[in-house]
């Protein structure tokens, strides 16, 4: 398609030429009328081929762009799910160039796809560009076709450098843009909604998302204005080759040096090499396009060698389930988030013995939960060693043991999906085991609600849904807990559960440790809670201080120890006792409280 529309203004001209020539001899009457039939008719060809091939590309352009746009979409979010780690994920360099490689920007198309389908343009246009100029050179002067050229391919190369300079602008700012994007999001839809409704922010966050935007596009507006000011440069350009494309021939013309019905076709030909000049739509593509080619580049620079491949289903299914729990043992383990200054994780030893239920607790941001996502071989150490039944955790083996982790995160997941599907999706091979599904959400106490749904386990959990509902915060943990009972009954045997009981009622978290805990078997659990009456029966409680153990031992043990887990469980147990933090080992009056 492209390669016909590039010898369109050749061939145009060169039809041109053939009807002056027809038309002067039929005017002289040397010839009769009819002899125009045929550059007329090829004329017309040539114009209808003109418009059916540029239909024709625009569709295989779009075709191709979405072809290639596809691809890096897909690679992005291998990139995303590689399996090695995932604190890439909370890494904002990341974020904005992942977002960079496939989005939109300002109605700006900037996609490796475009850039790809713009170069295909760009290069079909400079072939037409020097077929027009082998018609003047042919029929008129080489050198009228050289300064053309010349003159054409020295504008195009300076506007492309200025526009260049605006495009890496624009790059720079990928994180100011995903900043406005956010307050845009916050200020039409989304999770805020209901904030914003309260607290009356509207106006606030429109103004904030204005700030933003302004922050933004600020300094890309003024670059703009200033490649715009520059534009004179290719005004005289322009006029240099304009001046030269008509005149020479005219003057040539009069001259008697080019015959006259050869004016028309040579400046025909003239014009088409003068098109090049302009940048056109297919350089902006290119460029804007290549700012995403070098992001995704960058990602593929700095994650694509973590990618390990994700363990055959086969393997995973023989380790996860091997009878024995793990036995896991953390040594010098020191983990700090990428871009942060201080250590999270610092130096902590550890071991869980296999089967055992080991509490963390400690006050916010001591780093239990990263701690726990280092465990999981959700992050890699910074330094030290995480060794599963003697070995490092690294490498392939990163997968098959994330396989056997079976996890309630604080932010857990509410899919929106079946409720059997939501519980079963802890361990989707086994998602017909309905039984198994109805066992693990009655364990977490999730098979009553659930049964009363409208389409019992087959209801979709979201309200966005036609057929679908929304459940409470206090369901939803359920359904996540119901899930990670699911994973360990399906052979995952490590448990790991951050704030199960955080949106449980009275009831449950106090039947928590009894019902779900004490019945877990053959697995090790890890268990974060701030409420400790639900980690006093772990078989150790360890205290986390400064990214290290602070204390650690049985519930009884650390009372009698009466250091900070004791101070901290004498404070809880006096706000339900109503003691005023006088409450001592024996009374372990938390039990009051449930
Ligand atoms: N993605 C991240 N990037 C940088 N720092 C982080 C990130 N996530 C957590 N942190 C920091 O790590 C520290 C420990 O956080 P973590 O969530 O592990 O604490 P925690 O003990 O689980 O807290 P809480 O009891 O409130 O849940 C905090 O100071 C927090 O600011």
């Amino acid at each position: 398609m492209h390669c016909g529309r590039a010898v369109v203004p050749a061939a145009t001209a060169l039809a041109i030429g053939w009807l002056a020539a027809e038309l002067t001899d039929s005017v002289s009457g040397r010839q009769s009328a009819a002899v125009t039939v045929g550059p007329l008719v090829l004329m017309c060809v040539l114009l209808a081929a003109d418009e059916v091939l540029t239909a024709l590309a625009g569709a295989m352009e779009q075709y191709i762009a979405g072809r290639v746009d596809a691809r890096a979409r897909r690679h992005v979010r291998r990139l995303a799910l590689a399996p090695q780690e995932m604190a890439h994920l909370e890494d904002s360099q990341f974020a904005d160039d992942a977002a960079r490689v496939s989005e939109d920007s300002g109605g700006v198309p900037r996609s490796p796809g475009m850039a790809a389908v713009g170069q295909l343009r760009l290069v079909f246009r400079v072939a037409a560009a020097f077929g027009a100029a082998a018609v003047v050179a042919w029929m008129f002067s080489w050198a009228l076709a050289l300064v053309l050229l010349t003159t054409s391919l020295t504008m195009r190369a300076l506007l492309r450098r200025w526009w260049i300079h605006l495009a890496t602008v624009r790059d720079e700012r990928e994180g100011l843009r995903r900043r406005a994007e956010y307050w845009t999001e916050v200020a039409s839809a989304g999770s805020a909604g209901k904030e914003v409704r309260l607290f009356g922010l509207h106006g606030w966050v429109v103004r904030r998302r204005t700030h933003e935007f302004l922050s933004w596009v600020e300094v890309i507006w003024s670059e703009r204005r200033g490649v715009l000011r520059r534009q004179w440069w290719i005004a005289g350009l322009a006029g240099i080759g304009a001046c030269s494309a008509l005149l020479l021939p005219a003057l040539a013309a009069v001259r008697g040096t080019l015959p006259a019905g050869d004016v028309m076709p040579v400046l025909v030909a003239a014009w088409g090499v003068f098109a090049i000049g302009p940048m056109g739509q297919e350089a902006f593509d290119i460029e804007y396009g290549l700012g995403a080619v070098r992001a995704l580049d960058r990602l593929t620079a700095a994650h694509g060698r973590s990618a390990v491949p994700i363990a055959a289903e086969g393997d995973v299914k023989a380790k996860a389930n091997d009878a024995v729990p793990a036995e896991i043992r953390a040594e010098g383990l020191v983990f700090r988030y990428p871009r942060a200054e201080e250590a999270v994780v610092s130096g902590l030893d550890l071991i869980v013995s296999p089967g055992e239920v080991l509490a963390l607790v400690g006050e916010n941001g001591v780093g239990k939960t990263t701690l726990i996502k280092v465990i999981a071989g959700l992050h890699l150490p910074t330094a030290g060693r995480l060794l599963v039944d003697g070995s490092p955790v690294e490498g392939p083996d990163l997968a098959l043991w994330r396989r056997r982790v079976a996890t309630v995160f604080q932010d857990f997941n509410q899919y929106p999906l079946s409720a059997a599907d939501n519980v079963a999706l802890a361990a989707p091979e086994y998602r017909d085991d309905l039984q198994g599904v109805r066992t693990a959400a009655r364990r977490a106490g999730a098979a009553s609600f659930i049964e009363r749904l409208p389409h019992g386990y087959e209801t979709v959990l979201t309200s966005g849904r036609t057929g679908g509902t929304d459940l409470s915060g206090g369901q939803w943990q359920r359904i996540a807990i119901a899930r990670a009972i699911f994973a360990v009954e399906h052979g995952r045997d490590v448990l790991i559960l951050d704030e199960p009981t955080a949106h449980l009622d009275v009831e449950a978290e106090a039947r928590f440790y009894r019902q779900i805990i004490a019945e877990v078997s053959g697995a090790t659990v890890l268990l974060i809670s701030h409420r400790l009456s639900t980690v006093r029966n772990a078989d150790r409680i360890v205290l986390l201080e400064d990214g290290r153990i602070a204390e650690q031992g049985s519930h009884h043990e650390l009372m009698i120890r009466d250091r900070g887990y004791a101070r901290l469980f004498r404070l809880q147990a006096a706000r339900f006792s109503g003691k005023g933090g006088q409450t001592d080992v024996t009374t372990e009056s938390v039990e009051a409280g449930r």
